[in-house]
């Protein structure tokens, strides 16, 4: 087991290139096996949950070459199985869009019911609800769903929530539908426009992806494709906020600013300033910020996956601040850990009611899951002292050469083995 150990204090300065969005990329993955040609993708994420799937594919006969750390070609002509292995399953959470893909192109899929965060209940009854209305009779037992059909057929379907997941997973499934799906109170996040435009370079016919209808009409066969994956609005946005938290001066290269807009808009609003490139940001803080209420809401509006990272900001601004979490309701499990650093936060249902400290101090910490860790990791960068923050290969899940990253930036983290003492005591001397 590893654990990052931060001494905080340093504003971070420089320039970070922000890579591939995971959570684009793991719908393109799956994708990718609805074609019997191969597909070449770039800017891949080289992240946990990547791999995972990538084994998870190349479980069923998949055919997967690294070409490097970011360029992957994949063959699906081989695939000798429907059912995916458990051990992948339990991982991830987009383990789930091996069942859209693999029920659109061989019209039956056998997958386990999918891990991922621990952030609520996350029940998957709108991707059935979805794969039942193109005709395909679904079955979940023990723990393993099973979907089948003799043809898939479009359909008219409408989303009860606004959800990422089952959107792009019907658009999986009926990409290869004959005749017309519509989905109606769509996601429209980034990754959804993006696994939409993939599945078009495939020879797919979506249309209206990055809005609340999305119209798809089915085609026989996908061809090979190249692909470069859209660059990932949550990592920019961790980075805009350690940089905002550590009064520092960042330039994020790679990004797409319109997709953080609702974060950049924050950061605005409490006293940071925000540059905007064509394809970059610059994020600048000179003093402590201010307060703000936040609620997470579907795209265009403010991300769930920002919502520990914001609210560890605004621990450490002036004044008090609202987070409301309307997505998820087990994701405020970081609070606890916080209020060891000095946070002051109160829970109170899905709200979260902080009075700004003007410092943390340095604490042992263990992450809850992916972002809750990333906030911790902001906070042990602003803490004063040591931070020791384990349980990170919740981290690894998204964030690909983290510490390295912040290194980079200026900042005094290493990851080192948890039960490596001697690692340890020369990490830390490393960044005294
Ligand atoms: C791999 C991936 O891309 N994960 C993201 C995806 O998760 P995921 O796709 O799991 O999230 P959804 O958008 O589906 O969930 C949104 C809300 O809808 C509910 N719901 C969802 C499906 C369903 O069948 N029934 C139902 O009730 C969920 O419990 C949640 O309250 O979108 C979330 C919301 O932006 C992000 O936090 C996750 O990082
Ligand atoms: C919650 C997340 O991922 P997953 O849906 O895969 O658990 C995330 O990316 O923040």
């Amino acid at each position: 087991m590893e654990e990052y150990i931060i001494k905080g204090g340093k504003p971070l300065v420089g320039e970070v290139t922000i890579g591939g969005a995971k959570n684009a990329a793991l719908g393109i993955l799956a994708a990718a096996i609805m074609t019997d040609e191969t597909v070449t993708i770039d800017n891949l994420p080289d992240v946990r949950d990547i791999n995972v799937l990538l084994q998870a594919m190349e479980g069923i006969g998949a055919h997967i070459e690294r070409v490097n750390r970011h360029v992957v070609r994949i063959n699906g002509s081989n695939i000798g199985s429907v059912n995916i292995d458990y051990e992948y399953i339990r991982k991830i959470r987009a383990s789930y869009y091996l069942l859209g893909a693999l029920l659109g192109k061989y019209k039956k899929a056998q997958v386990a019911l999918p891990g991922g965060c621990n952030i609520g209940s996350r029940p998957i009854d709108q991707h059935i609800k979805g794969f039942k209305a193109l005709g395909a009779t679904v079955k979940v037992d023990q723990g393993m769903i099973d979907a089948q059909a003799d043809e898939l057929i479009g359909n008219h379907i409408y989303l009860d929530v606004v959800s990422v997941g089952a959107t792009i997973n019907i658009m999986l499934a009926s990409c290869m539908a004959e005749g017309k799906t519509i989905i109606e109170n769509a996601a429209k996040e980034p990754h959804i426009v993006d696994v939409a435009n993939f599945l078009n370079s495939m020879g797919a016919n979506i249309k209206g992806a990055g809005t609340d209808v999305i119209r798809i009409k089915g085609t026989d066969k996908l061809h090979g494709s190249e692909y470069s994956i859209v660059p990932d609005q949550i990592e920019a946005g961790t980075f805009m906020v350690a940089a905002a938290a550590t009064k520092g001066d960042v330039l994020l290269k790679n990004v797409i600013p319109k997709h953080l807009e609702a974060i950049s808009a924050k950061l605005v609003e409490i006293g940071a300033e925000v540059e905007e490139f064509d394809d970059a940001v610059r994020v600048i803080a000179k003093k402590r910020l201010g307060s703000t209420h936040v609620k997470t809401l579907p795209y265009p509006g403010f991300p769930t996956d920002m919502q520990p990272q914001i609210a560890t900001l605004l621990a450490l601004s002036e004044g008090t601040s609202i987070v409301t979490e309307s997505i998820f309701e087990n994701r405020f499990k970081y609070v606890d850990e916080l209020a060891r650093m000095g946070a002051t936060i109160t829970v109170e249902g899905n709200t979260a009611i902080i009075d700004g400290t003007e410092e943390f101090k340095g604490a042992i910490v263990s992450a809850p899951d992916l972002r809750a860790g990333a906030a911790l990791v902001i906070a042990g960068l602003v803490a004063d002292g040591f931070t020791y923050v384990d349980q990170i290969q919740y981290i690894q899940r998204g964030y690909e050469s983290f510490e390295e990253k912040l290194q980079a930036l200026g900042a005094s983290i290493e990851r080192v083995d948890v039960d490596d003492e001697k690692e340890i005591q020369k990490a830390k001397l490393k960044i005294s």
